[in-house]
């Protein structure tokens, strides 16, 4: 008899609407009920908040879907195409270029999604290039970060460079320019420039300055001069000579070297002049042998600049396209903007679980591989991508419904004694769908906490959980309880008493619970950081749109035992970046603690305090 309740309540569904675990039949009948209400109420059908595609089905999608349709798979042949060659003569070689400036956030995801992952797919190699041209604003933290998110995302750069590996070489490469004719020393200012490039509308006639009539003595002389220290910031820089009569702006003699007055953080002292991002960018990936640089379209007008430089140079050429950005709508993802929810306390850090920088989703307890689904599933196209929050959610959860054992957690725990009960132990399965998960013992104790919104003083017909006189079935456990009586001190609940009902019906709802001498854990639930879709749009800024009830902390939860051994067998799931490299840490340990919402280890847990952070709830609308 137990062990078919046991099996029974296995099978149980949640409802999304109450929230409530109840069986097949049970959740039909209301699913029939509420449907047919809806449709009395003849209200307009609501706009899905997440597109069809992905609430389609909890089966995952084609994890190489990206590179076999769309964007990728058109510039992978376009290559082999332009340059007369084959896969088998030149292989695949890409790069990952950010700029260690700040830590990776969700749109990263999608470049090292694209950059990593086609490599991988067509048999090439990918290198982890940091593009550190710009020494005021890079600082050593960033490139630790950032080659430990690609680990954790399950990337292994072929070879970790610097654009700075090649400051020596690039050297070499402006004097050629200037030798060739193809390069001179300016020193106008902003205001000249602007002039020059048809003034602020820049439709006005364009020109060049005198400069560009300098002798390539005096050029060479004035670019050694800038070299060693000659010169202040913006008193010269080189420029490019290019083609001012093109349409194209990217073509108005552009920099090529300026002078600052920074240290950078691996040659030292050694450089007064620093190469731009126009002048380095093509040469370092010439250099790498890059087959395919993959960029965002805000570089698709520099890709003449791009081909132009690498041709006049004459050295090896590699093809530059470009893919849309990946944006996400509710909150910001600008340096600037997070550093000041930082800076001004709005967030616990760079790694709040609330952020969307990728330390602050890894923190939360989403896993690599739930991140990669949801790039994958967008795909890749050479238009923006918009996305929701819910958006991201949806694919998570999804995600962790394959792959994450199941605990019963209650968050505001309120104890039951039950006057007949005697301790048992139960087995209960980490899943009720993935037997392989295995099963954990649970001690069932004469009296169990159960959630506080579980229980109600006074009964009503439409109400299915525990009540004076009314039964509820605890999830796992043989027989319902009926509640009998109830303390109060004050208006607060303080104890309920009940009892066995062995001969009612099957009890209509099945509640979580947790036994006596269950572990006292801090929950946070985590709500979206903003109120609006826009936070840039908001009067007064962003910070004027910050949910107050972003971060709700339930200080006195209890975890039911088998999370010991969920611990212990973490991560959930065994994703590459995170077991392979050993790159998990504590928010690899997750698990749905059922009827609550998915959960993971915070870092802020000690050996004496557990934390733990919603990755994100089970059904769609909760907490907004
Ligand atoms: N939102 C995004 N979607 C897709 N790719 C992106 C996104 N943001 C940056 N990238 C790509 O990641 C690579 C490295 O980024 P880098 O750190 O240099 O970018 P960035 O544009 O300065 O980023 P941000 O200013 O948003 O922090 C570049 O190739 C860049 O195009
Ligand atoms: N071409 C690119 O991928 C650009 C990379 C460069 N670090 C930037 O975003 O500015």
């Amino acid at each position: 008899m137990a062990d078919a309740i046991t099996e029974g309540a296995a099978k149980l569904q949640l409802d999304e609407e109450t929230g409530e675990m109840v069986s097949k039949g049970e959740l039909k009948k209301r699913m029939q009920k509420r449907a047919k209400k809806k449709a009395k109420a003849e209200a307009p059908p609501k706009a899905p908040a997440v597109s069809k595609a992905a609430t389609k089905s909890d089966e995952s999608v084609d994890p190489l879907n990206m590179f076999r349709v769309g964007f990728l798979d058109t510039v992978y042949p376009e290559f082999y195409r332009e340059r007369n060659t084959t896969p088998e003569a030149t292989p695949v070689v890409t790069r990952f270029p950010p700029e260690p400036n700040g830590y990776l956030h969700i749109g990263h995801a999608k470049a090292i999604a694209i950059n990593f992952g086609f490599a991988k797919y067509h048999g090439g190699k990918c290198y982890l290039r940091f593009d550190d041209t710009n020494p005021e604003a890079e600082e050593e933290k960033y490139f630790t970060a950032i080659k430990d998110m690609i680990e954790w995302l399950g990337f292994k750069p072929y070879k970790i460079t610097y654009s700075s590996d090649n400051f020596d070489k690039l050297y070499e490469k402006a004097e050629e320019m200037i030798k060739s004719k193809k390069a001179y020393v300016c020193h106008c200012g902003d205001a000249e420039i602007k002039e020059q490039r048809g003034g602020e509308t820049r439709v006005g006639e364009r020109f060049r300055c005198d400069h560009a009539k300098q002798s390539v003595e005096e050029n060479l002389s004035k670019f050694r001069a800038m070299r060693d220290g000659e010169y202040k910031p913006r008193e010269a820089f080189l420029r490019m000579k290019q083609n001012i009569d093109d349409g194209n702006p990217q073509m108005w003699d552009l920099a090529a070297y300026r002078v600052l007055d920074a240290e950078h953080h691996r040659t030292g002292p050694k450089w007064k002049i620093y190469p731009t991002y126009d002048f380095t960018h093509c040469l370092c990936d010439s250099f790498e042998g890059i087959t395919h640089s993959l960029c965002t379209t805000e570089f698709t007008q520099s890709r003449v600049s791009y081909e132009w430089l690498n041709k006049t140079l004459k050295v090896y050429e590699p093809m530059q396209r470009e893919y849309g950005r990946l944006s996400i709508t509710g909150t910001v993802l600008s340096k600037r903007k997070i550093m000041k929810l930082v800076n001004e306390g709005y967030v616990r850090g760079w790694d709040d679980p609330r952020l969307y920088t990728l330390i602050g989703i890894k923190r939360r307890g989403v896993p690599p591989g739930a991140i990669l689904e949801f790039v994958n599933e967008l795909g890749v196209t050479t238009g923006a991508t918009n996305i929701q929050l819910a958006r991201f959610d949806q694919t998570v959860r999804r995600y962790l419904e394959r792959t994450v054992p199941r605990l019963m957690l209650v968050l505001d725990p309120i104890p039951v004694v039950i006057e007949d009960a005697e301790e048992i132990e139960l087995d209960i399965p980490f899943s009720p769908k993935i037997s392989a998960m295995g099963s954990h013992k649970v001690k069932f104790t004469k009296t169990v906490y159960i959630e506080r919104s579980d229980f109600r003083e006074v009964d009503s017909p439409e109400y299915f959980r525990l009540a004076p006189g009314k039964s509820v079935g605890l999830l796992q456990v043989p027989y319902p309880i009926k509640a009998v009586s109830f303390s109060k001190d004050g208006e607060r609940v303080t104890e309920i008493r009940a009892v066995f009902d062995k001969e009612g019906n099957k009890p209509k709802t099945y509640i979580h619970w947790v036994a006596e001498g269950s572990r006292n854990v801090e929950v946070r639930i985590h709500n979206s950081l903003f109120k609006t879709e826009k936070p840039d749009d908001v009067e007064g800024g962003f910070l004027n749109d910050i949910n107050p009830k972003s971060e709700e902390i339930w200080p006195h939860a209890m975890i039911e035992s088998g999370f010991g051994e969920v611990k212990s067998r973490a991560p959930w799931p065994e994703a590459a970046g995170e077991s392979e490299l050993g790159k998990g840490g504590v928010e690899s340990v997750r698990f749905q603690a059922m009827r609550v919402a998915y959960m993971a280890m915070d870092s802020d847990s000690t050996d004496e305090k557990l934390v733990f952070n919603r990755i994100v709830s089970l059904k769609e609308d909760a907490g907004k």
